[in-house]
């Protein structure tokens, strides 16, 4: 299997407010650095390069003035004098106004962001634009006939929505390389989410669609980040109503009752016919990941890659999340082995 990956995700390396503390940001570069050692040790296959795309295929599922808000943040923010990393001050929350964009960074980064777990900082836009493009170009290899494909995306994407960023998400890297699919001929492209948070980024951006199908495996959101979607009663709207399958599942979940939702999941999807599957890989599933609360092993990610496998069609893997960053190589390296065995 190829993998796609540039250095330019060193680029990024921010803060966090969590738990009312600025922190180091737990999605930090020696994550990638991990998953390339491991998946060059393994010789999992050829590492590429991105190829390089126009913001208007970001577009393609976030809107325009979202991706300028992306483009310009850090330049509007040290204008103002400002050296540390950009947060939001304010949000508009409840029965505040979003439809009109505020002049101002303050009030640009609080309607742009759906928490405080996305700061910017000088590089971000560099890396964020190369991480889409990473999975842009991973879909591109597909379509030139690659069975699968992973994109070593770094930062994570499937929390960002069409309008909003979050959870150490910018660009939803699998939305954006699903519409690809689509944008170059496909009829149907399913989005599998195995990160240990629901992919709400994700589901937004297909939510009212049929020719896009989201299916998330994920901690349950009355328990568990991002607490505000990702309930089982969500399953679309309009055009897209049975099209959208939420898996939540309790803290503590292990192989035993994850396989068997996975096993479901992924007979949802074959059912679907999909031409292509995009796995949105997320391993803080994994029993030590410091954020997370399921009880998965190493080689329970191999099943998973198994399973995926026994869905019969092409697939491109995103990164997304995984915090325990001495198993993170290990982890999501075991999926894309178990996939590619399987096949
Ligand atoms: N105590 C949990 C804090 C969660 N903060 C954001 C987590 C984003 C995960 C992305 S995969
Ligand atoms: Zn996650």
């Amino acid at each position: 299997m190829l993998t796609v990956y540039s250095q330019a995700h060193r680029l990024h390396h921010a803060t966090e407010l969590k738990d009312g503390l600025i922190k180091p940001c737990f999605e930090m570069p020696s994550r990638a650095d991990t998953i390339l050692a491991r998946v060059q040790s393994v010789g999992l296959g050829e590492v590429i390069v991105p190829r390089d795309y126009d913001t208007s295929r970001y577009a393609r599922v976030h809107s325009e003035r979202y991706v300028r808000f992306l483009e310009n943040a850090w330049a509007e923010w040290s204008a103002l004098g400002r050296t540390h990393d950009a947060l939001p001050l304010i949000w508009p929350v409840r029965d505040l106004r979003s439809d009109i964009e505020p002049e101002h960074i303050d009030g640009k980064l609080g309607l742009y962001a759906m928490d405080a777990g996305v700061a910017i900082t000088a590089g971000t836009w560099e890396a964020v634009r190369t991480s889409a493009n990473l999975a842009l170009t991973g879909m591109a290899k597909l379509e030139e006939g690659e069975h699968s494909a992973f994109a070593l995306c770094r930062p994570p994407g499937h929390h960002a929505a069409a309008e909003y960023m979050g959870g150490y998400c910018y660009l939803n890297n699998a939305a954006i390389a699903a519409q690809a699919c689509l944008d170059g001929g496909a009829k149907r492209v399913a989005v599998l989410d195995v990160d240990y948070h629901h992919g709400n980024g994700t589901q937004s951006i297909f939510y009212q669609r049929a020719d896009a199908m989201f299916v998330s495996l994920h901690g349950d959101p009355k328990q568990s980040y991002p607490y505000f979607l990702g309930h089982r009663d969500e399953q679309g709207a309009g055009a897209g109503l049975g099209f959208n399958h939420n898996y939540p599942l309790p803290h503590g979940t292990a192989w035993d009752g994850y396989g068997e939702a996975l096993a479901h999941a992924c007979r949802t999807i074959a059912a679907y016919a999909p031409d292509a599957v995009v796995v949105s890989l997320g391993v803080d599933t994994f029993k030590d990941d410091p954020i997370s609360h399921f009880q998965l092993d190493n080689e329970d990610f191999l099943r998973i890659g198994v399973t995926i496998a026994g869905i019969g069609r092409p697939a491109l893997f995103v990164m997304e999340g995984g915090y325990m960053v001495d198993d993170i190589g290990v982890n999501a390296v075991n999926v894309l082995r178990g996939f590619e065995a399987a096949r």
